[in-house]
């Protein structure tokens, strides 16, 4: 058995984590990451970026090439035999027989598994349809389940025994909006009793929704991690001024010293004037000055203006 983790060791750590492929990429570079316990972590990047090569690594299933990665404090890959049954993980899409039921799928899966107690399989398989809410269709063929039921049977896979921590490559990728909501409100669910969730993505929105964590990678080097809220107070908001009388709204705001980052038929934006300056007087100055003003706020920054802010680039999710 594993040595239980105390409460502040982090759940994954790398240090200088690399992968060279034998092609001569360099898919992951000098990535230094920490997992807190209890985290719902978002590995956010475009397609490209590393994402998947580093999943791999710590699961064990491929090699670095230099650096280290830790998970549940024990080395990987050496430590892969007594780490990966507490690890519950959905990578690349659940491997599915078509032809039989979502739930033969799952008594078959959890035969394969040389920890898992054939007494209770039976009981096990059932909480976990229950879980992500496939109980009524567990008697269908899985060939008949949409894409989304097809996750979410790969989650209950993953949930067949109890998890320390669950490693989900891409989970929503290829849903329709409707069934990226069903496992976004799964994952939460499942984040809530304390399970550390590490969840890859290329959507940025998706990582504001559901995670408290989050790193950013791009072209295989990591650009920031740490919490959600940090990460996107860290960049500036942007003011707002809706008026019909844009022109004039662009004019008081520079002469107040604001950077005007774009001036519309009837909106201004800007950066956010300086701490010191109180909003009201710049709303009070905009009105004195003639300015019609229909809305006047500072919007917070999101995650996206964070990483434009760190890389000077837009997040092109088609990498
Ligand atoms: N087996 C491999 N051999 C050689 N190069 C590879 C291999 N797997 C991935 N790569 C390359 O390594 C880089 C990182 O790929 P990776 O799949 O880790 O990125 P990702 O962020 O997970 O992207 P995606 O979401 O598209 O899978 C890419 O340039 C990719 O082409």
């Amino acid at each position: 058995m594993a040595t239980p983790v105390s409460g502040t060791q982090p759940v994954i750590e790398t240090h200088e984590l690399s992968k060279r492929y034998r092609g001569g990429q360099l898919a992951v570079d000098g990535l230094s990451l920490t997992v807190p316990e209890g985290a719902v972590f978002g590995f956010l990047g475009p397609n490209g970026s590393g994402k998947t090569t580093t999943i791999r690594m710590l699961m064990g299933l491929i090699e670095p090439t230099s650096g280290a990665a830790h998970v549940l404090g024990r080395p990987m890959p050496k430590a892969t035999r007594t780490v990966l049954p507490q690890v519950g993980a959905l990578i690349e899409g659940p491997a599915l027989y078509g032809f039989l039921s979502g739930r033969d799928n799952l008594l078959r899966y959890d035969a394969a598994d040389p920890t898992a107690d054939p007494r209770t399989r039976r009981a096990r398989v059932g909480a976990a349809l229950d879980r992500v809410g496939l109980a009524a269709a567990a008697g269908k063929k899985a060939k008949a389940y949409s894409l989304g039921m097809k996750q979410r049977l790969g989650l209950a896979a993953a949930l067949l025994q109890p998890r320390r921590l669950l490693v989900l490559d891409e989970p929503t990728n290829g849903l329709d909006p409707q069934g990226m909501r069903e496992i976004r409100t799964l994952v939460r669910e499942l984040a809530s009793d304390g399970t550390t969730v590490f969840l890859s993505s290329h959507l940025l929105d998706e990582i504001e929704q559901v995670c408290t964590h989050a790193a950013v990678m791009t072209r295989g080097r990591l650009i920031t991690q740490g919490p959600v809220a940090e990460l996107a107070a860290g960049a500036r908001g942007t003011l707002r001024v809706t008026t019909p009388d844009p022109a004039d709204a662009a004019r008081v705001l520079k002469e107040h010293g604001i950077t005007v980052l774009e001036s519309a038929e009837d909106r201004v934006t800007a950066d956010p004037p300086p701490p010191e300056t109180d909003l009201a007087d710049l709303n009070a100055a905009l009105v004195a000055a003639g300015v019609r003003v229909r809305g006047f706020g500072v919007e917070r920054a999101s995650l996206e203006d964070a990483f434009v802010a760190l890389t000077g680039e837009g997040f092109d999710v088609a990498g």
